[in-house]
């Protein structure tokens, strides 16, 4: 196996421009086989251009893109058959009930099965994993917006996919559901088969079920590693806070086991109720993307002088 078979994702210098804007400028990243990659960014950072583009459903401006060792552009029904996607939202089939709905998508995957993978998932084994077995013969239209969430996660996943593109797949899920869905992932990534790309606002979702993360803003990839890694990328932000003489102090510093240290030497056991707060995710998140912005901002002003 040549390393590029390795690689579920392999994206380099992806560029996209709608009318005269630019929205990618150059996204350049690699994901392997089994990896759960989270894409997080702002608001309008290209993450769901991102994301169409890989899947086969938006053409790219330039740039070279391979999925499952295909180029989406070219992408035949045998390599959409091994890609599962989760779209933002889903508005068809509100006649449908679900259980109807799933096996019929599903019956689009039998012909890809192989000795490896049976497909399709079986659908009220599908539906029992998303929670809905006692919806299961609802209408689409009679559902909450949460259930038809999972019907949306459902669908992506009917076909047993190599890889998993899910577009904030929890946005307006309660916390249960929520919580579900994040059992769900494990599990599916837990079986080592399935590379899972997600975007999503929410960090402590991106810490729970991400291997690793990817921050997008302006059309570039500003970030990449885990969530531990990128929290040591922006040295500096640890809280350390104690107790001296009665008194609460809190102070930040770049190195706490050396600040620590000092505190020891110069109060001795006068000190009490040390507490050491490490960078949040969403601390480290901001950060890297005002860096970003201001860098980009940097950049502009030094092109127009
Ligand atoms: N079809 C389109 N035509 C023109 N501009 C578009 C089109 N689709 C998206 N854009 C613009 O491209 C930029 C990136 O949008 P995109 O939806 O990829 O961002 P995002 O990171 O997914 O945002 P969000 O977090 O809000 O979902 C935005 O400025 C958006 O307005």
């Amino acid at each position: 196996m040549t390393r590029n078979d390795e690689l579920a994702l392999d994206v380099e210098g992806l560029r996209m421009r709608y009318g005269s804007t630019d929205v990618l400028h150059d996204v350049t990243l690699q994901v392997r086989r089994g990896e759960v990659v989270c894409l997080l960014g702002p608001n309008g950072a290209g993450k769901t251009t991102t994301i169409e583009i890989l899947e086969g459903f938006r053409m790219r401006s330039a740039g070279r893109v391979s999925v499952l060792g295909v180029d989406p552009a070219s992408g035949d029904e045998a390599w959409r058959a091994r890609v599962g996607v989760v779209l933002q939202s889903w508005r068809d089939h509100a006649r449908w009930r679900i259980r109807e709905l799933l096996q019929h998508q599903g019956s689009y995957y039998a012909p890809y099965s192989d000795s490896e993978v049976q497909r399709p998932w079986d659908a009220d084994e599908l539906i029992a994993a998303v929670g809905l077995t006692e919806h299961a013969h609802k209408k689409l239209r009679m559902l909450s917006g949460g259930q038809r969430r999972r019907v949306d996660v459902a669908i992506g996943m009917v076909g047993k996919p190599e890889l998993i593109f899910l577009d904030e797949p929890t946005a307006g899920l309660d916390p249960e559901a929520r919580r579900e869905f994040h059992s769900l992932v494990a599990e599916v990534s837990g079986q080592g088969h399935t590379t899972i790309v997600l975007t999503t606002h929410d960090l402590a979702e991106a810490e729970k079920l991400a291997t690793r993360i990817m921050i997008l803003d302006g059309g570039r990839i500003v970030a990449d590693g885990t969530a531990a890694e990128l929290r040591d990328s922006i040295a500096g932000e640890d809280q350390v806070s104690w107790t001296l003489d009665g008194e609460r102090h809190t102070e930040s510093t770049t190195d706490a086991t050396k600040f620590i240290f000092d505190l020891f030497k110069e109060h001795g056991d006068a000190v009490a109720d040390l507490d050491i707060k490490k960078a949040s995710l969403e601390d480290t998140y901001l950060t890297i993307v005002s860096r970003a912005e201001e860098r980009a901002q940097t950049d502009t002003i030094g092109g127009a002088a």
